[in-house]
Parts: C-alpha cells; structure tokens; sequence
C-alpha cells in the first residue's frame, strides 16, 4: 500500500530542516525525495494515501527505553492497550517496558504474554525487559536463556536496586555471555529507608528524612566496576544525581561499556520546585537539587547521558490521593514528553531541535541496537508528526494513559505531536484534514 507523506519538514544529517517527501510502502521508507522529483510526483498520483505536512515537523517515531505498562496484574493502573496507546499519542513508536508487574516479567511465560498482548493492541512496537531475580526480590537468578529466546530484550530488577553486589555481578556475567545488557535501577536500600523525597530543601523545610544521593550513586559507582570486571554492557536507569554523572562520565572515559538515560522531570524540575505535601511530585528516584538538575543537563549535552526516558509511570488516583507518605512513587511521561522538553529547552534556545530529537530516537536505537529511530530509505516507516507551533496547556484530562498523575497540570507547552505511524500504519491522529 503505496503512501505519501508530501511536503514534510526533516532534520538532514546537518541538523537542518529540509522539506521533503516521504514515501512509503510494505510499512519501509522507500524514498525520501525532494518536493519536486518527478518519479514521486508520479507516484503520489497511485498512492492509497497522501498527507499533507505543511508547517509540521517530521521526525523518526520516539523511543522511550524505560516505561511501566503495569499488566499484568495492576490493570487497575494501565493495560498494555491504554499504554501502548499513551505512548502513540505522545509521538513514540517504539517502547520497552519494565518487569515490576503481578506477576514479575520472571519467565518465558510473562514475556510472552506481553508480546501478544502488544501484538493485540496493534499500536506501537513494545519490547519487554526480564527481570534480574526471581520476584525481583533479588535472591534467586532468573532463567535468562529461556527469557531471551522469548523475547526479553535486556534485564533488571527496576523498582529497586539488586542489592547483594555477588548477585549482580554473577547476573552480569551470565548477560555478558549471551550478550545481553543489564538495566539498573540505582538504589542502595540501607541509605534510604523510609525516605520520600530527596535530602534537601524540601526535605528540611518540612522536617521529613530524605533520600540522599549516594543512595544512587554508590550503586552506579560499583555496577561500573562490576561491569568493567565481566564486560557487560551495563545501562544506568533514571540518573538523577551529579555524583552518578560524575561516575559514568569517568566510566566512558576508560571505556567501561557503561551508557545511561535521565528523564524529562530530572531535567526540568528540582525539589525547590514541588509546591507541597502533593503526590504527583513524588517519584523514584525523587527531584533533586537545582545542582543536580544542572548536572544531568550537562550530562546530557555531553553524551554523558545517552538517551532521554520517560519512565512512564501510572498510578491510579485513589493511590496517589494518600498523599506523599504513603502514595506510591511515580509519575506518567508519555504524552507531556516531547512538548515539554521542546519548550524548556529548544523553543528557549538552549538546544537545537536536532539534538532533542536525537536524545529520543538515533541515541537510544544506537546503545540498544534497534533498526528504528531515522528517517532513512529502507527503514521501517516508524514516524512522528509534530505541530511545534500548536500551544497548549497540559490537561490530564485528555490522557490516554490510565494514569493521571502528573506534576505538569496546567503547564503551557508547545510542540503536541500530531500524528504517529508504525510501520506506515497510522496509530494516532489529531489532524484534521481536508
Ligand atoms: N519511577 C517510579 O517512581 N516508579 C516506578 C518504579 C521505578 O521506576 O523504579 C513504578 O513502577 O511505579
Ligand atoms: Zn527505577
Ligand atoms: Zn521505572
């Protein structure tokens, strides 16, 4: 099925915008040709379909690596149909979803559950994580030949820190040895009891224990050197402190095979930021210090970090109305993503559009070797529409996730993707056309 996605506004390899027509068939870019190329002006005339992207952006289909789907088990907070859904409207086309399910993504079982309840879905392309141990109670290795030969793309234990350090490095070994990396959720548990927020000005204000840096970094600073002792590749998740930038950014530098993402909210917001005892500001790990803030910004400008992700995170109301204390931690991601980061950091001039991007397609497919994330002939037709003109205020309202817990109510933001296509095929479309 032949179709056209005419006057479109792309990155070229130099990080300019150039309009281009896209074409596509059997769900590949078969070309992408200049507005005036006869061959393709031919073809539109055949084609099944034909979009006009005049004044929009066109862009490889997101990548978020770090998302929480919640099924099985907690269908209450999200399916693995609203998520993949969410993920749709917020322009991504690619997703890779956590383990912290009921049951534990442990088997070859769950992983195959979450492939055909994706395939059921039809939305966007989801590549399920297995967890490091069994339960993620971290005593007991799971069977990671049987989870890779299911499908699991990578292991950890996210939503919470394998604590025995022998355990985590026999779990690097084995993932050395099959080539699989190991994802890690940083979190030393005897440096954070009963903590909620971070150690700081929040913190201090209120009078409430928090949670100290070193929690994270001590558990990045010794997966480095397990990861340097068995050679795995070893990816840091939702880096939030300077001490763990610090550390990766040395790793790299001696070639230890270490990458890393942070998340839209460790970039724009810090602890000064959360406006009280609310719990759409409470997650794992927490806000940090505007130093902190500052930090994984540039980490990220430095390749330090690799990749930006979301870590989507649904919960359901009566969960996150107990109030900090006792609400569960996390926040949702997909669909305030893009505008957000397109507002605070291109629309102010502080990156260039290419470099956000990149952040969220190129980067991630590079470090987990997917063959998405470009706009190339012969790539799978996995494509984001974006209207950076269009400005609106966050409404969560108008979430397709289950979840509505989000610090960013009422945030003016610009740069709403439009329309999302996997494999050529259309799975979310705001547009109206004529
Ligand atoms: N990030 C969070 O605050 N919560 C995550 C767990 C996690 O990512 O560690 C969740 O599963 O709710
Ligand atoms: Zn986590
Ligand atoms: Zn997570």
């Amino acid at each position: 099925m032949l179709q056209i996605i005419k006057n479109a506004n792309i990155l070229n390899q130099q990080g300019e915008l150039e309009r281009k027509t896209i074409v596509i068939d059997e769900g590949k870019i078969q070309k992408i040709a200049g507005v005036e190329d006869e061959a393709v002006l031919t073809a539109e005339q055949s084609a099944h379909n034909v979009t006009d992207a005049s004044g929009k952006l066109v862009i490889p289909g997101l990548i978020d690596m770090h998302v929480h789907l919640r099924e099985p088990g907690f269908e209450h907070k999200e399916t693995i149909e609203t998520g993949a859904r969410s993920a749709a409207q917020g322009g991504f086309t690619t997703i890779a979803c956590m383990p912290n399910t009921r049951p534990v993504t442990d088997n070859a079982d769950v992983v195959k559950l979450v492939l055909d309840k994706a395939k059921e879905a039809d939305l966007v392309k989801v590549l399920p994580y297995a967890a490091i141990t069994k339960n993620e109670l971290g005593r007991e290795l799971t069977d990671f030949a049987a989870l890779k030969e299911a499908g699991a793309i990578g292991f950890t234990d996210d939503g919470v820190g394998v604590q025995n350090a022998q355990m985590m490095k026999d779990a690097m070994s084995l993932a050395a040895s099959m080539d699989m990396p190991v994802i890690a959720h940083c979190e030393d548990d005897s440096l954070v009891v009963g903590g909620y927020v971070t150690e700081g000005e929040f913190s201090k204000r209120h009078g409430i224990k928090g949670i100290p840096n070193e929690s994270e970094a001590i558990h990045v600073g010794r997966d480095i050197l397990l990861a340097e002792a068995t050679g795995v590749h070893y990816h840091v998740c939702h880096v939030s402190t300077e001490q763990s930038v610090r550390l990766i950014r040395l790793a790299k530098s001696i070639g230890i095979k270490v990458t890393a993402e942070v998340c839209p909210h460790h970039l724009v917001l810090s602890d000064e930021d959360i406006p009280g005892m609310d719990a759409n500001w409470k997650m794992n790990p927490p806000l940090r210090s505007p130093r902190d803030v500052q930090a994984c910004i540039e980490g990220l400008l430095d390749g330090t970090l690799d990749m930006i992700v979301t870590d989507h995170a649904p919960h359901s109301e009566e969960e996150k109305a107990k109030g900090m204390e006792l609400a569960p931690f996390g926040i949702v991601g997909f669909e305030t993503a893009f505008p957000l980061l397109y507002t605070k950091f291109v629309e102010t001039g502080l990156w260039s559009l290419d470099f956000l991007v990149k952040r969220m397609t190129a980067d991630p497919a590079r470090v987990f070797r997917l063959d998405t994330g470009k706009l190339e002939e012969g790539a799978p037709a996995d494509i984001t529409m974006i209207d950076l003109n269009q400005e609106q205020a966050v409404d969560p309202a108008n979430f397709a996730t289950k979840g509505r817990n989000t610090p960013f109510t009422g945030w003016k933001l610009k740069g709403w993707p439009v329309q999302t296509w996997v494999d050529g095929k259309s799975v979310w479309n705001n547009t109206v056309q004529q």
